[in-house]
């Protein structure tokens, strides 16, 4: 088998649409597929030459816990033709783009998966979490609010086609102190590429500015057949979510509103008079890759003081390693070492921990970490935590 980099668009395009068995409306140079990086795009081909597989990946900077921005490989379309998998062809595409992202000098990796059986023996984890909720409208009534979030800014609603950049400006603050957040680059929005908002399917934005007139947040909503659909509510703090979701859960002639991507840990639920009002029903969202254990590691903020012995195996790169991380002062320092180990994991479950998603304490009572002593776990847990939960809505 033979896989070539830097694919023409058609050639890549037509293998994706046979691997997943679709014909999708958009043409050639538009919506997520036309957001493809030519040189990024892997095509695999069987001995004879014809096309069988397909994996690519969009380049993207990933927000880390500390409002620390890295660079990630995006990577999607992963797809092999019915007629040629379970032969190796997804193994052998995943080598080859694992080293192409290493040579271009990024240590992580990410993705949306498809299946969740696929690609933990890649070395990916799930790291990023996403709640959906649906509240009935005659139980959407506000407890009164007490504290901080109160609002005393405004709201603009506006069609998607009359936002211009004023959608991709608000994204953009908001994903760079939101940990586990995707850059969309201004690209996708001049494509149409991703979900809504960033597609070009109609839809409201109600669009909220603080005191002083300044876009801070937006939420992107259809009502269809009774239902309020909110695709994603995007706002740089708590006063602008709260403003938010008391327009869309306010709305008339609707019997309900459905949220489908909410970070968790949101306030909304309690913000209700009826707490069971709102039952969130969460999945799991970005997968992550660590291709550099010291890189990752280094890179992120840190927020408790302290240090672990981490004995990292990474079957699929053949890459072991047992590393001291040392955190002082919201940086750490991450060396090879001979010390004995604290916790013993594979590499996607470091990949699930690193944003502070996933406590490793659950990894080690799922049996997936092992921990040498009884207070690993819980000073896994101190460590590793996050500011804010990781949340990502982007679609790719
Ligand atoms: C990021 C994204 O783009 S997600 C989208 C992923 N693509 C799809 O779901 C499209 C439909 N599916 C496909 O095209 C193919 O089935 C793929 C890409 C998922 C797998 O491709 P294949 O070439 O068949 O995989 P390959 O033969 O290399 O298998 C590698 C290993 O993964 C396992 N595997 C592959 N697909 C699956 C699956 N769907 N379920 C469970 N195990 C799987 C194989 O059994 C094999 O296991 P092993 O490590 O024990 O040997």
């Amino acid at each position: 088998m033979e896989i070539r980099h830097d694919n023409d668009y058609d050639l890549y395009f037509s293998t994706v649409q046979a691997a997943f068995g679709r014909y999708w409306p958009e043409s050639a140079g538009s919506g997520v597929l036309g957001a493809y990086e030519k040189e990024r795009s892997l095509v695999a081909f069987a001995p004879d030459g014809k096309p069988v597989g397909t994996a690519a990946a969009h380049s993207f900077d990933l927000t880390l816990p500390g409002d620390v921005l890295v660079p990630a490989a995006g990577v999607t379309a992963v797809g092999v033709l019915p007629t040629h998998r379970r032969q190796g062809v997804l193994r052998a595409m995943m080598q080859e783009q694992l080293a192409d992202v290493r040579a271009r000098g990024e240590f992580l990796s990410v993705l949306l998966c498809s299946e969740a059986v696929i690609y933990r023996r890649f070395g990916y984890g799930p790291a990023t979490y996403t709640e959906q909720m649906t509240v009935e409208r005659h139980r959407t009534e506000f407890a009164a609010p007490r504290g901080a979030g109160v609002e005393t800014g405004s709201i603009e609603l506006l069609r998607r086609v009359d936002c211009g950049e004023l959608l991709e400006e608000i994204y953009d603050r908001y994903r760079r102190t939101q940990p586990g957040a995707l850059s969309r680059p201004h690209r996708w929005w001049a494509l149409g590429a991703g979900h809504p908002p960033t597609g070009p399917e109609p839809r409201y934005l109600a669009v909220h500015r603080d005191t002083g007139g300044v876009a801070n947040g937006y939420a992107s909503y259809l009502v269809t057949d009774g239902t309020l659909t909110v695709d994603e509510v995007i706002a740089v703090d708590d006063a602008g979510f709260t403003a938010l979701t008391q327009f869309l859960l306010g709305h008339d002639l609707v019997k309900k509103i459905e949220f489908k991507h909410l970070p968790p840990g949101n306030p909304l639920r309690w913000q209700l008079a009826d707490l069971r009002a709102a039952e969130p029903r969460g999945t799991d969202w970005l997968w992550v890759r660590i291709l550099d254990v010291p890189r990752a590691l280094t890179a992120r903020g840190w927020f408790t003081d302290g240090s672990l012995v981490l004995d990292v195996t990474d079957p699929f790169l053949d890459q072991d390693g047992r590393y001291l991380l040392t955190v002082r002062d919201g940086k750490a320092e991450c060396t090879r070492t001979d010390l004995a180990p604290d916790l013993s994991l594979d590499v996607s479950d470091l990949g699930s921990v690193y944003l502070g998603g996933t406590l490793p304490s659950v990894l080690v009572r799922a049996g997936h970490v092992r921990a040498h002593h009884g207070e690993a776990a819980g000073r896994a847990d101190l460590l590793f935590r996050s500011d804010r939960a990781p949340h990502c809505v982007h679609w790719f």
